[in-house]
């Protein structure tokens, strides 16, 4: 489905007409906090915005983080996950029904090369979750996503930035400007930015020259407090924030001669499930099941 622009302001929310509501907030509880822990693969943490919940969770084999978002302000708690992995999704699945959430959308940074993803196992185990991807990635989902689209759950929205590099189709969901979002801002940067490090550029039209631009104009231009989630960690780390690595990235603080000579030379092996994996997530990482893989 190729969804049509207005104004970059386009949500969609509106596409989930159940969600769309002009009524006064119904009175509640005093806010719920959730405080920082890190208990095994799952961490969550507070935001000054009393609606999100927000849970950062971890998958082994493929050093993976999924992130959980919901707006539990919403009488229907409305959620969705970003890189969902295919090994975790009975995971997630018991995260949601227990926190009483109702998963909305299942979403990708890109089309993942070392794990297969969980949007289409996730679609088959909750019909009605909709897979979402950017139209750039080539893939096959429910729902593409140009630059400036805006993917809402409840009141709480995540803004599109193009940021190819590590591949064609990488996109960067910073969570939205404003009081009544969540702050400081948040950026689900993929494999654009890791910590401490980048994605690499040597396959799926991988370029180092494309990373480093989409980087420097798309997500160091963001507030210097802006959290980066990446989509994997293989250094112990979590979560850092913008002007942080912007003083301290050994590879994306330098001038983009030296940047393009680092990602040329790090003789990197391929990701060992990549012959299976880039097929499978192409078609929302079901591609046994053709019916069931949009
Ligand atoms: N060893 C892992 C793959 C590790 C790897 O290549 N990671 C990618 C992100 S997943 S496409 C990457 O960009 N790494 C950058 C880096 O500097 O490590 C496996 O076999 O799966
Ligand atoms: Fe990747």
């Amino acid at each position: 489905m190729v969804m049509t622009h207005f104004s970059r302001l386009r949500q969609l929310l509106l596409l989930q007409p159940k969600f769309l509501s002009s009524q006064p907030r119904p009175l509640r509880s005093p806010p719920p906090t959730f405080l920082r822990s890190v208990m095994g693969s799952s961490s969550s943490f507070s935001s000054s915005s009393s609606k999100l919940l927000f849970r950062q969770l971890f998958e082994n084999e493929s050093s993976t983080f999924t992130y959980l978002l919901a707006d539990v302000s919403h009488p229907d708690k409305p959620a969705l996950l970003i890189d969902p992995v295919d090994k975790t999704v009975d995971r997630d699945l018991k995260l949601i029904d227990e926190l009483g959430l109702k998963l909305i959308y299942a979403m990708n940074t890109h089309v993942h090369a070392d794990h297969v993803t969980g949007t289409g196992l996730l679609k088959t185990k909750l019909p009605g979750v909709k897979s979402v991807i950017s139209k750039a990635s080539g893939s096959k989902a429910d729902l593409f996503l140009e630059p400036g689209d805006k993917v809402s759950i409840g009141d709480i929205y995540l803004e599109v930035r193009a940021t190819p590099g590590h591949t064609a189709g990488c996109v960067t969901y910073v969570t939205g400007e404003g009081a009544d979002q969540p702050q400081p801002r948040m950026a689900f940067t993929g494999d654009a930015v890791l910590i401490r490090g980048c994605g690499r550029t040597d396959f799926q039209e991988g370029s180092s020259d494309q990373l480093y631009e989409s980087v420097h104009s798309q997500i160091f231009t963001l507030p210097k407090d802006t959290l980066i989630y990446p989509a994997h960690d293989y250094k112990g780390f979590e979560v850092i924030t913008v002007g942080e690595e912007m003083q301290h990235n050994p590879r994306l603080t330098k001038d983009k001669e030296t940047f393009k000579t680092i990602m040329s030379n790090l003789n990197l092996s391929y990701p060992k499930m990549i012959d299976v994996a880039v097929p499978a997530n192409m078609v929302c990482g079901l591609q046994d099941v053709p019916s069931q893989a949009n």
